[in-house]
């Protein structure tokens, strides 16, 4: 894989392997509130170490006893979030980014079928012409909701540099979002060993968005 679009925050033993352990515990999971906090608190590591690869330059800031020199961000990305689990990781990333724009898709995955399809319909993004656009969703499974998202994404105009942001992904879906998606950089907090034959993620967490928000009927 390649290294310099795949960035696996796990691979750097932090504060975030906690997180992410809690989010995988069937234990700990079962706190709802503490679920979507961690991977809030996920996301805010996320945002920190991609703002690290950001445009910065000086800026003068007047303090109330002098000028200083302060090295700013240039641009905010624009944050889009894949609905539902994508909620609270989208959060997080907003805590940091905090003057962002945002982008909401809504995409679902539809089981059941031969072939696992995900439905995109409601879709409402800012202009998204030379942005830099964060693609942000928890679980990254076989890829397909975040290549249909960005696809549908683009009618907004064509991004300048396109980074996804997931907590945790399978290789089966890093390699799927190489193939489709040439320039994309991956940010993940953990890669997993492989999907199921649901296409779930394993070892995984189970489903993030019922974990987050409860079952869905
Ligand atoms: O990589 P893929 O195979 O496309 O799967 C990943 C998608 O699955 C989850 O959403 P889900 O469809 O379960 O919807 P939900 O957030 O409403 O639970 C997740 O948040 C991703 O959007
Ligand atoms: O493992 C998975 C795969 C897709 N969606 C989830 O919430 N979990
Ligand atoms: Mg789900």
């Amino acid at each position: 894989m390649d290294q310099n679009r795949l960035h696996i925050l796990s691979q750097t033993p932090s504060i975030a392997n906690h997180f992410i352990s809690e989010l995988r515990d069937v234990t700990i999971q079962t706190d709802t509130m503490r679920f979507r906090k961690n991977l809030e608190r996920l996301a805010e590591v996320m945002a920190y170490r991609i703002s690290e690869t950001l445009q910065f330059a000086p800026q003068t800031i007047q303090t109330p006893l002098a000028q200083t020199q302060q090295t700013l961000l240039q641009e905010f990305p624009v944050l889009a979030t894949v609905l539902r689990a994508g909620l609270p990781f989208h959060q997080g990333f907003l805590n940091y980014f905090d003057r962002s724009n945002c982008a909401f898709v809504a995409a679902y995955r539809v089981e059941g079928g031969r072939e696992l399809t995900v439905h995109v319909d409601y879709l409402a993004a800012p202009d998204l012409q030379d942005q830099v656009l964060v693609l942000v969703d928890p679980m990254l499974a076989t890829g397909k909701s975040l290549v249909q998202t960005y696809n549908a994404l683009l009618r907004f105009g064509t991004p300048k540099r396109f980074i996804i942001a997931a907590a945790i992904a399978s290789p089966e879906g890093v390699e799927f979002l190489h193939q489709e998606l040439p320039n994309v950089e991956i940010w993940v907090g953990a890669l997993d060993e492989k999907l199921d034959e649901h296409s779930y993620i394993v070892p995984g967490l189970g489903d993030a968005g019922d974990l987050a928000f409860g079952a869905k009927k």
